[in-house]
């Protein structure tokens, strides 16, 4: 199992300081709470995703997902998905195949509890400001995660942004299926705007449409291709984005070059 994947050995941990009944001594102690949290243990993926899947009852989002299917590749995987706002986490849950973990920014870690249970999911912390501390934390997850075959998500846009289209993507996930010759998994969320305000943080209940498209390959792709690679995938993620939103179709003239949206503003439609 993988590396990533076992910090949730720790788990039993969280649930002692969420229940606040036992002490860790009472916990390793207990005879009788250790075959439950040995379970929790084992199924920390299972129960967090659970969880998490019941708040879109309470937050009124419903998810219309297509493309499952395109998760079923053989092996590790970059998958790259748009980051709107905190309630992709339910976006996330919806669709997160097996053994895949996050990469997030640190000060997520620092959350408290649910830093906690982030770190304890296997989310891989960077530090944003530090380009290269961020390039030698993605090299060794390259090797880890075929070693470990694990699936990794990515953000590439590397922040939020409920806009309804994509801020230009960052080479950190496109440079880590290279070295790692995976195929990237890119997935499209609709776009938020219709039924939430990210300045006042206030929506109402509402529709999103996800979509897993079909994996990039990279195998033979080397350090010269990353940036060709990321424009495709933008590309092909921004048009998914404009269909799933119903908003007019961008056949980007510029695609075929670099179509990065520095380029694709001067596109009608934005
Ligand atoms: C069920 C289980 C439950 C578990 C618990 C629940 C989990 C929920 C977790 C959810 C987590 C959500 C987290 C969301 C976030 O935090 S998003 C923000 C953090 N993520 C990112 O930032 C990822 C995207 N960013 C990148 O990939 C960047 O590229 C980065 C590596 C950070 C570097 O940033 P920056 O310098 O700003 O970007 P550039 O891309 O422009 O790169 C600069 C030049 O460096 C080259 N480069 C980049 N990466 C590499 C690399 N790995 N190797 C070699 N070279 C690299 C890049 O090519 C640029 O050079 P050129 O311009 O091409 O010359
Ligand atoms: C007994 C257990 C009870 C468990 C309850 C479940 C709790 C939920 C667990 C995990 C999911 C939480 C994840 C929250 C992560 C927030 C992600 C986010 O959106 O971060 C912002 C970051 O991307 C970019 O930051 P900026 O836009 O640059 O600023």
């Amino acid at each position: 199992m993988s590396r990533y994947i076992l910090r949730a050995e720790l788990a039993p941990l969280l649930v002692a300081h969420f229940l606040l009944l036992l002490s860790p001594t009472q916990l390793f102690t207990s005879a009788p709470a250790l075959p439950a949290l040995l379970l929790t243990a084992f199924f920390f993926h299972r129960i967090i995703r659970a969880i998490v899947r019941t708040f879109k009852y309470f937050f009124g989002v419903r998810f219309e997902v297509k493309g499952l299917e395109n998760f079923k590749v053989e092996g590790p995987a970059i998958i790259v998905s748009n980051h709107q706002s905190v309630l992709d986490m339910m976006g996330l849950m919806e669709v997160l195949p097996d053994n895949c973990v996050q990469v997030g920014k640190k000060e997520l870690m620092y959350m408290g509890s649910v830093g906690l249970i982030m770190y304890l999911g296997g989310v891989i912390f960077i530090n944003r400001k530090s380009t290269s501390s961020a390039k030698m934390v993605m090299s060794d997850v390259a090797k880890t995660m075929v070693a470990e075959n694990v699936k990794v998500w990515v953000y590439p846009e590397g922040t939020r942004n409920c806009t309804g289209d994509l801020l230009p993507f960052k080479k950190g996930a496109f440079h880590l299926a290279v070295q790692a010759q995976v195929p990237v998994i890119p997935v499209v969320y609709s776009s938020f705007t219709a039924f939430y305000n990210p300045k006042t943080k206030l929506f109402t209940s509402g529709k999103v449409k996800v979509e897993v498209l079909p994996p990039i390959e990279t195998k033979g792709l080397t350090s010269d291709d990353v940036t060709d690679l990321t424009d495709r995938c933008f590309s092909t993620m921004r048009e998914t984005l404009f269909r799933l939103s119903g908003r007019p179709s961008v056949t980007c003239a510029l695609a075929g070059q670099k179509a990065q949206p520095a380029l694709c503003s001067l596109l009608p439609g934005r």
